[in-house]
């Protein structure tokens, strides 16, 4: 099984790690000084649940160097994805499965649009992770997981393979009746706390304290339930209850990466957030006004995080 992991941040970084250091045939593409750092010493990846250094198979910027992949986990930020699909179309064959583990509703989508239904399954994760330095990733929080299946849901022999393989990486992992229903579980979470997050740019712990904020945040998520309905995903009240269940048991300072991100005046997810629930629901004819105010006050930001 050759395994392509594709942009080795927080999650590609920490999920790769542990593939290639259950000895599967790993190849990592990054680039810059990370890139230099792991060909000269290694990945380290540090740990709450156990640091380790791993030496993958292959660490390049050059997608002509790698074997034909069977697995490609992306681990780039989700509007990051376009890109890198033109990129790796040469290495996809028939049988490659295409993983994709970020964060947003539409990532599956998104690669539907350069590549066959075959080659796409529907992923997510749980983790709290990032590049602490060039060759350094840490992981401070959340036990790591890998939610993923098929986009039609069945339980294929390829997505029972897969599971082997998470397994004995030790990577806890779930192959849900239905990954659209997980995708969007996560996304009202995710999408929820991260717009409001990075406009009042305070943790959760203010943003709850304040009345009106909360009411603000449960309407963001209403939104998306709303949203989620229309386009056929079974999102549920007791979806919404239990999301912002974990949203009040939060620890105080909590703040989102996306919301980092923002908050920084790094490019963000913020179209893929709030930007896409803003113009998916305009489509649907679904008004989304709390989505859309928080997305028109953070767009001039974001804009000009990818212009400076
Ligand atoms: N980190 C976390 O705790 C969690 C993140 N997520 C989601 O996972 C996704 C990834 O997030 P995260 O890991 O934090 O992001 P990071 O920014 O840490 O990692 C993305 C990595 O991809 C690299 N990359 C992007 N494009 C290329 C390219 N063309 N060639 C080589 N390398 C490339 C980036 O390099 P460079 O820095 O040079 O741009 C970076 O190292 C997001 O959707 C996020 O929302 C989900 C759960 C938790
Ligand atoms: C909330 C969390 C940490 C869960 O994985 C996350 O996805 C993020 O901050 O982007």
């Amino acid at each position: 099984m050759n395994i392509l992991i594709f942009g080795i941040g927080g999650v590609g970084g920490y999920f790769g790690g542990k593939l290639a250091k259950a000895g599967y045939n790993v190849s990592m593409i990054a680039r810059g000084k990370h890139l230099e750092a792991i060909k000269k010493n290694g990945l380290e990846v540090t740990s709450i649940h156990g640091s380790f250094k791993v030496k993958p198979r292959l660490i390049t910027n050059n997608l002509a160097e790698v074997p034909t992949p069977n697995l490609v986990i992306l681990g780039v930020k989700s509007w990051q994805i376009p890109e890198v699909s033109k990129q790796l179309k040469p290495v996809i064959t028939a049988e490659t499965m295409i993983l994709p583990l970020q964060n947003g509703a539409n990532n599956v989508e998104k690669l539907l649009e350069n590549f066959p239904k075959n080659n796409v399954l529907g992923g997510l994760c749980h983790i709290v992770s990032f590049v602490e330095s060039p060759g350094k990733i840490k992981h401070v929080s959340f036990e790591p997981r890998i939610t993923f299946g098929e986009i039609d849901n069945s339980n294929s022999k390829r997505i029972q393979n897969l599971k082997v393989i998470f397994d004995k990486a030790g990577i806890t992992n779930f192959n849900p009746e239905n990954i659209q229903l997980e995708i969007w579980k996560k996304f009202l979470f995710i999408a929820t706390i991260s717009g409001l997050g990075g406009l009042t740019r305070v943790s959760i712990d203010k943003i709850r304290e304040s009345d009106y904020l909360f009411d603000l945040l449960l309407k963001t998520a209403q939104e998306i339930k709303l949203l989620a309905n229309a386009k056929g995903v079974p999102l549920a009240k007791e979806h919404l209850e239990k999301a912002f269940k974990i949203i009040q048991n939060q620890p105080a300072g909590t703040t989102a990466s996306t919301q980092r991100d923002l908050m920084a005046g790094r490019p963000s997810e913020l179209e893929n957030f709030n930007g896409f629930i803003v113009k998916e629901a305009e489509k649907l004819g679904i008004e989304t006004p709390v989505n859309k105010m928080i997305y028109e006050c953070l767009r001039p930001m974001d804009r000009l995080a990818r212009t400076s």
